[in-house]
């Protein structure tokens, strides 16, 4: 059961609060001053806690190192009179995890505290699975599926699976858990076939034996057979030249293959795993993948949901990756407030996890050391633009531009007439380049 330290002097909020979040199932403990929590702090160790600012014997804020001491992964929530500002950047600074404005609604708190717990659970479930080296992060029904799946195949071991899902889904993490838990001794081989030149993949994938054609000075031994008694992943197969996939179907059957120059049939035992962000049926129609290979290797599909369909996943693999910067950069965890986290959950990720992960390092590096908070400004302009209309984020970025781009054609309207349609007495007026105008009236649809 989590534990909830409720550090507050105001008898009747403290109990209001206690009893509501007993009522949650959280063990809730009732602390009215620094006396009696430095006493608990001797025998206990807080999880979540809500601490008011201003307590009868000092500032709340002293007891924060205290508390983070005791537990390093301790969510403390500091409770400030409205407009404390300047106390809550201190706070958050000094490791809070987040903050409440007094007076706050039942529900702020109540959300707060389950995205607090489930914080919690997650750092206790990833170090867990660090420990493991499994790096699969997110509950979501369809990441449960995902697992499922996963625990299923384990113990078929020639089986070929087609992992199909958008670029940056988390195709390839999911391709070495594939690996990892099946029983197979050999090496993880990937090889992304839309990065290597057409005429290199044959033998990359297959090998060639010394003089097999001119420059062939040494034998080379190709993909499939490093990958032998392994997992050989092959990425982007939709990107396969025709010539290459009837190759590939050739081996997929016979579990055999001859490299360039060669005279034998090498017999290699592994298994395949392919993937794809692109519609494959598409591509058999249009003439430029082989049905017969994609029946070969699509004996058992695996649909990985894009990010934007596995609901607070987001905020999950949000918290794995400040954590994963923070502890590689050397620096305290940033902190996303409450709106940046209901942004994430409303954007649309078009780059999945990927996208995420690369946010989160980004943050880190533009962020000066010492703020640690970050605010729905930190984040990039473009990720405001593509969240779904009606969403309750920045009067939309949409309206602002379009009622922008009205403003300016209005000024440039303006500055023609004055100057007699001359446009570089125009240009002169508004203090821009005769082609900065011409590039400006071409936007506006006004040659
Ligand atoms: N569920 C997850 N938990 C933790 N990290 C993840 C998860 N899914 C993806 N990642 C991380 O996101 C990044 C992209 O993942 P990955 O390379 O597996 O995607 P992909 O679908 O194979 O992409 P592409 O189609 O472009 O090859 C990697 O850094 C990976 O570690």
């Amino acid at each position: 059961m989590t534990r909830l330290w409720i550090i507050e002097d105001e008898p009747s909020l403290a109990q209001g609060l206690g009893k509501a979040f007993e009522r949650e199932g959280l063990a809730v403990t009732l602390i009215p001053d620094l006396a009696v929590l430095n006493r608990l702090l001797k025998g206990e160790r807080p999880e979540i806690v809500l601490l008011d600012l201003r307590l009868p014997d000092g500032d709340g804020l002293t007891a924060l190192p205290h508390l983070l001491k005791s537990n390093k992964e301790a969510r403390v929530i500091v409770m400030t009179a409205f407009g404390d500002s300047a106390l809550i950047v201190r706070a958050i600074k000094e490791g809070a995890y987040n903050y409440l404005d007094k007076p706050f609604p039942l529900e702020a708190a109540r959300n707060m505290i389950r995205r607090a717990a489930e914080a919690l659970d997650l750092s206790r479930r990833v170090s867990r699975l660090q420990g493991e080296g499994i790096p699969l992060v997110g509950t979501s029904p369809a990441m449960e599926k995902v697992r499922d799946f996963i625990a299923k195949v384990a113990s078929f071991s020639d089986l070929n699976i087609l992992i199909r899902g958008e670029s940056g889904s988390g195709k390839e993490v999911v391709a070495r858990l594939i690996h990892r838990n099946g029983a197979r001794k050999g090496d993880f081989v990937a090889l992304n076939c839309a990065a290597i030149p057409e005429a290199l993949m044959e033998a990359e994938l297959f090998g060639y034996r010394r003089g097999a054609y001119t420059g062939a000075a040494q034998d080379k031994t190709g993909l499939i057979e490093v990958a032998r008694g392994g997992t050989l992943f092959l990425d982007e197969i939709g990107d396969m030249a025709l010539p290459l996939q009837g190759k590939l179907l050739r081996f997929l059957d016979s579990r055999s293959f001859r490299p360039l120059g060669d005279t034998k049939e090498t017999e290699v035992s592994l298994q395949v795993l392919c993937a794809t962000c692109v519609d494959l049926e598409s591509r058999i129609a249009q003439g430029t993948f082989r049905r017969d290979l994609f029946y070969r290797i699509a004996l058992l599909p695996l649909e990985l949901p894009p990010l934007r369909e596995r609901g607070r996943d987001v905020l999950e693999l949000l918290e794995t990756f400040l954590a994963e910067f923070s502890a590689r950069l050397g620096r305290p965890p940033l902190a996303p407030s409450a709106e940046v986290e209901e942004l994430f959950l409303d954007y649309p990720w078009p780059g999945n996890v990927r996208e995420l992960r690369n946010l989160v390092e980004r943050l880190y590096i533009l962020k000066e050391s010492g703020d640690r908070a970050i605010r729905l400004a930190d984040l990039p302009e473009e990720m405001l633009d593509a969240l779904p209309p009606g969403s309750p984020f920045p009067s939309t970025a949409g309206n602002l531009k379009s009622r922008l781009d009205g403003y300016e054609r209005n000024l440039l309207e303006e500055a023609l007439a004055q100057c007699g349609s001359n446009r570089t007495r125009a240009a002169q007026l508004l203090g821009i380049s005769r082609y900065a105008l011409l590039r400006r009236m071409q936007r506006h649809g006004m040659d």
